[in-house]
Parts: C-alpha cells; structure tokens; sequence
C-alpha cells in the first residue's frame, strides 16, 4: 500500500507562528537537512485502492500534483545558458540560494538580475525551495500573513507603498524598500497627456465622433466631413501657455512635472511643505513660486497636479470641500498619485452646484464619480511604459541583492538608511531592534563574553527602530547559537540575521541563520 506523505510543507507561514515566541525561521543548510520528499507516485502492486478513504486518495493526488508543479517550474526557471554560467548554470555557485517571492507581473529585466542558482524566484511558494526570505511586488495589496516568518525583506517595484503593512512590517523588524524616481518619467508625460486632455475638448470631441456622428451619418463620407466641421464649435477648449499649475509634491513626479509645465509656458506654484534637499536641488527654484500654504495654491491655480503619497492621516482627502470652495471655479484636477487623496463625494457636490466646472483627470477611479462625464479616467496606467516597469524592476532586484547580501539599507520607507563598508575578514551581524537605550552594550556585552571581537560597527535609527550591523574578526563555528543567546540577552531584538563573509559567493556555507520574535 502506498504510504503517505509524512510532511507536505516545511514552510513556516506568519499564521502558524505565535507573536512574543523566539523563532529559528531558517537557515539554508538546516533547510536542506529538513526538507523532506513527498512519497513517489504508487506503482502496480503497491496500491490498495480498498484501504483508503476517498479524502485520503484526494489528499495523496494533491500532494503528487503539487510536487510535479514544483519540479516543473524549477526545472523552468533554470538558466539554459548552463555552458556560460558553468556546469550547473548557477554562475559556479552550489549553495542553498535566496528565495524571492513575486507578486503582480514583474518585468523580466529585473528578474534577470539575479544570478540563477544562487537566487531562486518565483510568484508561486511551491516553485520555490524554501519558504521566502524577501518579497518584491507591484501594486498587489499585501496582507500580514501573505508574509512568512522567514521574509526578511519586501520590495515594491515602483513609487507607493500603501499597499504594504508598513507599520506591521516595521514592528516585525521587517524593512520595506521601494525605487524612487524609477517610473518618474513615465508619470510625468501621461500628467503631460492628462493636461492637454483636460485643456482640450478631445476625449469628448472623439468620443462624439464615434457615438454620434458616424452613427448618425451612417457611415457617408461627405455628410460627416460637414458634421466634423459643424460640431467643433461643440468642443472649444483653451490653452496651456499663460495658465497656472499648484503642484502639490515636488520629489520625483513633482519636480518633472514642474520642468514640463515650464517648457509649455506655463506658471508653476509648487507646494511641499517636507521637501528633502536631493528634491529641491533638482528644482528650478528661480522659474517657479514656492508656496508654504495650500490656500496659495487654490486661489491662483487652473490646474492643480497631486504627487504626494498616500498617509491616511495626512493626504487622506487634501483636496475637499472646503480646499474646493477656496479654488477658481474653473479649477481642473490631475491626480496620479493615490484615488483617496481626493474627496469625490465633495468635488461631485461643487459639479453639481456649478462651483467648480474644470475636469477631474486621473488614472484612479472613485466610487463617487463613476459615469460622471467630467472625470475622465483611465486604468492605472501612470507607471506602464516598458521603460518604467525595467527600471523599477532592476532597481528592486539590486535592492533586494544589497540587503540580502550585506545587509544594507537604501532606498526603504521604514527602516534607516544604513551601509557598512565590508570588512575584509568581517563575518556579519545585521539586527533589527527597538530604538531603545542600552541596546548596544547589551548586544556588545554579549558577543564580548563569548570572546568576540567586532572590527566595526554601525548602528541607526529612524523613529522606533533601529538597526545594528557588526562585523566579528572570526568565524562564529555556530551562528545559531550566537543568534539565539543575543536575543535571550537583549529583548529589544526583533530580528536578526548572520550573514556569513559577505561578498565571498559562499551564502549558506556557514549560512545564514535567521531569527525573528514575531
Ligand atoms: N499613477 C501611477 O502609476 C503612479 C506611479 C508612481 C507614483 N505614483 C504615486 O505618486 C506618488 C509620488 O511619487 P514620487 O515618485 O514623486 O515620490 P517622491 O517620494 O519622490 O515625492 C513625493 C513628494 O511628496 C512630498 N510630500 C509628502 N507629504 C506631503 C504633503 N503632505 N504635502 C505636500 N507634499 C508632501 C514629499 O516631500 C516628496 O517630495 C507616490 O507616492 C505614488 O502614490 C503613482
Ligand atoms: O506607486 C507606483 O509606483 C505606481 O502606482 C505604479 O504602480 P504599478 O507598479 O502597479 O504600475
């Protein structure tokens, strides 16, 4: 009779793991000691079919299917250039590799990035070799416990992060990147379109030519030529030169937009109360108005463009009832930032008393403006250019590499900016813990009492957390072991890795252990 199955998945998953409890959540050479085969497939004689309950048959041919899927999908995802990448096509590397789990649809350009072999990636947990150590996602909402205990890392191919748990990410010493300034330029040029959509009546004018005038003239040539002439008196717009544009953010979209806005004539008032220098040093600062209030940027402005991120508390509805009562009647939205940055309910109540008359444009919908013919919008398609979804993608991939590698941080939203130059003989600490005193010396104290000596150190914080790297001068025989006496030694750990030498190809030999509280 064939045996089942004993384990189906050696995966931890974040539900099945209790807050407050100390976990080993993976370590490469553990998880090749753990892992375990599912039963082969039963052969003549060795099935009696009799003995078993139609939901174990179900079970054991679900098992059977999901390793076949998973065979299949590595066997896909190894390199066919095996002669140039050596014997093995995995660049000469035979570690345990990283795993990296996808969401939404990734351009390939980013995912090359990773050596094969040493990176494993897939969209799918079973076509992976262990449970996931960092995730790199699009615009998919993320969901806490679509996170394993074992991610280390997410990264966001793209500008926004609202659709990640941030606060929970960061209370599981869990950083969150994203690639800023990646998609800018393909933001900028549909605000570009969106503005002479709005100045212009085209999708109006195109939409009647289709519905109306060819329905109505039946397809004769002549009848609509005059007609096409006839209704554009129906369409009249205005332009662009001479008008005023708010900008409302002024980081990477923002601060093309302005350069754009300028080069069509146009006068630029620009809004950022939270500017940071990188961003202003890329203004124009002499060919445009900075304003320190919004009410300055409603009482002048024809158009205003949105692009601040998403904060609930803080650009959750910026533009209102009262932000619209305070604007020129003709007043034209663009909003290419986030849906709820704009209050439908109240722009759709100043269309319907005539206070407002100027289009919304934006490639979010609302739940308040569907049907209305002046919100004119378009898929969610700010960042969809090829060259966006490259780079974005490319810079998410080397995010991901960086920190998975060395432990640095660049380029997240949560954690602090953090890059330790790599020792020559350094084997490498990284931990992510509370912003609270007496942590160093605890960690310190600790590893000088097993008789190790750090070459170097940094240590940063942004708000609550904090993140320490230490470099030791030898060889810890046993980093679990470390791992699991620092953590007992210091309570304000939330997670911490061992990365080895950093640098020297041999990830997983001695490994890296990874531990979490969470
Ligand atoms: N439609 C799309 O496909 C698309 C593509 C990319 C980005 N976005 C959205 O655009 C936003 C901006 O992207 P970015 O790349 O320019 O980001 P960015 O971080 O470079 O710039 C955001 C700017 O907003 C400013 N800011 C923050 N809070 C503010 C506030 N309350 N008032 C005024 N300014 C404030 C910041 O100081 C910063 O300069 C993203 O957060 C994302 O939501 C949308
Ligand atoms: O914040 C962003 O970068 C954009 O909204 C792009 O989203 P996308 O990656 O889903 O196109």
């Amino acid at each position: 009779m064939m045996m089942m199955p004993t384990m189906m998945n050696m995966k931890p998953s974040s539900a099945s793991v209790s807050k407050g409890a100390l976990r080993r959540t993976g370590s490469p050479s553990s998880r090749v000691a753990v892992r375990t085969r599912a039963a082969p497939p039963p052969t003549q004689g060795t099935w009696d079919e009799d003995s078993l309950s139609s939901e174990t048959e179900i079970n054991m041919l679900q098992a059977m299917l999901a390793k076949a899927v998973q065979r299949k999908e590595l066997e896909l995802n190894a390199p066919a250039d095996a002669d140039a990448n050596g014997a093995n096509g995995s660049n000469g590397y035979s570690g345990p590799s990283f795993t990296v789990k996808t969401f939404n649809a990734i351009s390939p350009v980013g995912l090359d990035r990773f050596p094969k072999g040493k990176y494993s990636v897939a969209g799918n947990d079973d076509a992976l070799p262990d449970s996931p150590m960092a995730i790199m996602l699009r615009s998919h909402k993320l969901q806490n416990d679509e996170v394993a205990s074992t991610v280390r890392c997410i990264v966001r191919c793209g500008a926004g992060t609202n659709n990640i748990p941030v606060s929970e990410m960061t209370e599981r010493g869990i950083p969150v990147f994203n690639t800023p300034g990646a998609n800018a330029n393909a933001v900028k040029e549909l605000v570009l379109c969106a503005l002479f959509l709005a100045a212009r009546g085209i999708v109006e004018g195109i939409a009647h030519t289709k519905d109306v005038i060819n329905v109505e003239e039946k397809g004769d040539y002549t009848a609509i030529s005059k007609r096409i002439e006839a209704d554009k008196k129906m369409f009249v717009g205005s332009e662009l030169t001479g008008k005023t544009l708010g900008i409302i953010g002024l980081g990477h979209i923002g601060g093309k937009v302005v350069e754009a806005a300028l080069a069509l004539g146009m006068k630029v008032v620009g809004y950022d109360p939270v500017l940071n220098v990188e961003s202003a040093l890329r203004l124009p600062g002499d060919r445009m108005q900075r304003v320190n209030t919004l009410d300055e940027v409603w009482a002048q402005c024809d158009y205003v463009s949105l692009h601040v991120p998403y904060i609930p508390d803080i650009t959750h509805h910026l533009i209102n009832a009262d932000t619209l009562a305070k604007s020129k009647r003709n007043l034209c939205i663009l909003n290419f930032a986030r849906g709820e940055i704009v209050d439908g309910a109240a722009l759709k109540s100043a269309w319907d008393s005539g206070a407002i008359t100027g289009k919304y444009m934006s490639d979010f919908a609302d739940p308040y403006l569907l049907g209305q013919d002046k919100h004119i919008v378009m898929p969610h398609l700010g960042a969809s250019t090829a060259e966006a979804e490259d780079n974005s993608a490319a810079m998410a991939a080397d995010t991901v590499m960086n920190y998975l590698e060395t432990g640095s941080i660049v380029n997240s939203v949560n954690f602090p900016h953090c890059e330790l130059p790599v020792a020559e003989n350094g084997y490498r600490i990284s931990i992510a813990h509370k912003n609270s005193t007496g942590v160093l010396g605890e960690i310190t104290t600790y590893l000088g009492g097993k008789s190790f000596n750090i070459t170097q150190q940094l240590n940063v914080s942004r708000g609550d957390i904090a993140y320490t790297v230490l470099d030791l001068d030898s060889d810890p025989k046993d980093p679990e072991d470390i791992q699991s006496g620092l953590f007992d030694a210091c309570d304000a750990i939330l997670s911490m890795r061992f990365l080895g030498h950093p640098f020297d190809n041999k990830f997983g030999a001695p490994g890296t252990f990874f531990y979490t509280r969470n």
